[in-house]
């Protein structure tokens, strides 16, 4: 469809048309941390300064039907946020390039829009699920604005740990974040915590006590272990701390119990 539409215009229109299409998504390579998979992941930003010629270079790789990894840094993520991002993202690039992975590292779990469609490669969700369907925490393009966050696992301790920076959008009472909000990321890192277990999983309960309000802006820590399971019953621990951990915002107990597809079907 976007290619369509962009073979009606001039390279030059086509190319500006584009930028705009892409303009949430800031260049990666401009921020001062030297991941060379981050740069490669940036070829808009080519567009307002080069020629005609390489503006065609670039163009196949734009088109890509390659999905963002959001769980990569932005433009918009603060300090705090890039601090513990490089924190446990050095401790999981030991992993890969270490001689063996038994589990002992943290692993960054990707993260797009579209998660089963992505995770399927579309075949089968393609026909079942309405073409604008997004990832409710993945679907504000405007970088910082609403969910920002990166989970990693630990196989060997059965942990997930979740940075997240809370944006303007999520506010909720005056200055600080949204229960709901919370309760969205709560769910959403203990539900990918169940999903590593066995997926596909539901939420069947979730309980919440909101200790302290997180202000908005900030980041803060989430994270969840295993408690117990139970034949399709998988019960996950979790909590919301300052990235220092002097400070509980929120403490819950999720279930999740596995389904089948068909689960899903049946309307
Ligand atoms: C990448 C991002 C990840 C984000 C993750 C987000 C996940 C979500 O938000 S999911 C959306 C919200 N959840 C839902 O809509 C679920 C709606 N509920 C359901 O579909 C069903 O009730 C479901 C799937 C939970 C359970 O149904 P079903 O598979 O038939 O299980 P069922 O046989 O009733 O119960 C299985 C076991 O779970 C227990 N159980 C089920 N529901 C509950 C509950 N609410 N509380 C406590 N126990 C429960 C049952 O007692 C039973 O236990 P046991 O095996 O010991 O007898």
């Amino acid at each position: 469809m976007v290619f369509f539409f962009a073979q009606s215009l001039s390279i030059l229109e086509m190319a500006r048309s584009v930028s705009r299409i892409f303009s949430g998504f800031r260049c990666f390579g401009s921020l001062p941390f030297g991941n060379t998979q981050l740069k490669t992941q940036c070829p808009s930003v080519l567009f307002r300064t080069t020629s005609e010629r390489t503006v065609v270079q670039v163009l196949p790789s734009i088109f890509s039907r390659k999905p963002r990894d959001f769980s990569l840094p932005n433009s918009s993520w603060g300090e705090e946020m890039m601090r513990l991002y490089n924190y446990y993202n050095s401790q999981s690039e030991e992993a890969t390039e270490g001689q063996e992975d038994h589990g002992e590292q943290w692993t960054r779990l990707p993260s797009y829009n579209r998660s089963l469609k992505y995770a399927t490669g579309g075949v089968y969700l393609s026909k079942i699920i309405q073409s604008k369907a997004r990832l409710f925490t993945r679907n504000i393009r405007d970088p910082g604005a609403a969910f920002e966050y990166v989970v990693f696992f630990r196989q060997d301790k059965q942990r997930c740990v979740c940075v997240f920076q809370a944006g303007h959008l999520l506010e909720g009472p005056p200055g600080h974040v949204h229960g709901g909000a919370i309760a969205t990321m709560i769910d959403t890192v203990t539900g990918t915590h169940a999903s590593l277990l066995s997926a596909p999983v539901m939420t069947a309960n979730l309980n919440i006590n909101y200790r302290s309000p997180i202000p908005l802006g900030s980041t803060v820590l989430i994270e969840s272990t295993l408690d117990k399971e139970e034949g399709k019953k998988k019960f996950i621990l979790c909590s919301v701390t300052s990235t220092d951990g002097s400070r509980v915002h929120t403490e819950a107990t999720a279930l999740f119990v596995s389904i089948s597809i068909s689960h899903l079907l049946r309307g």
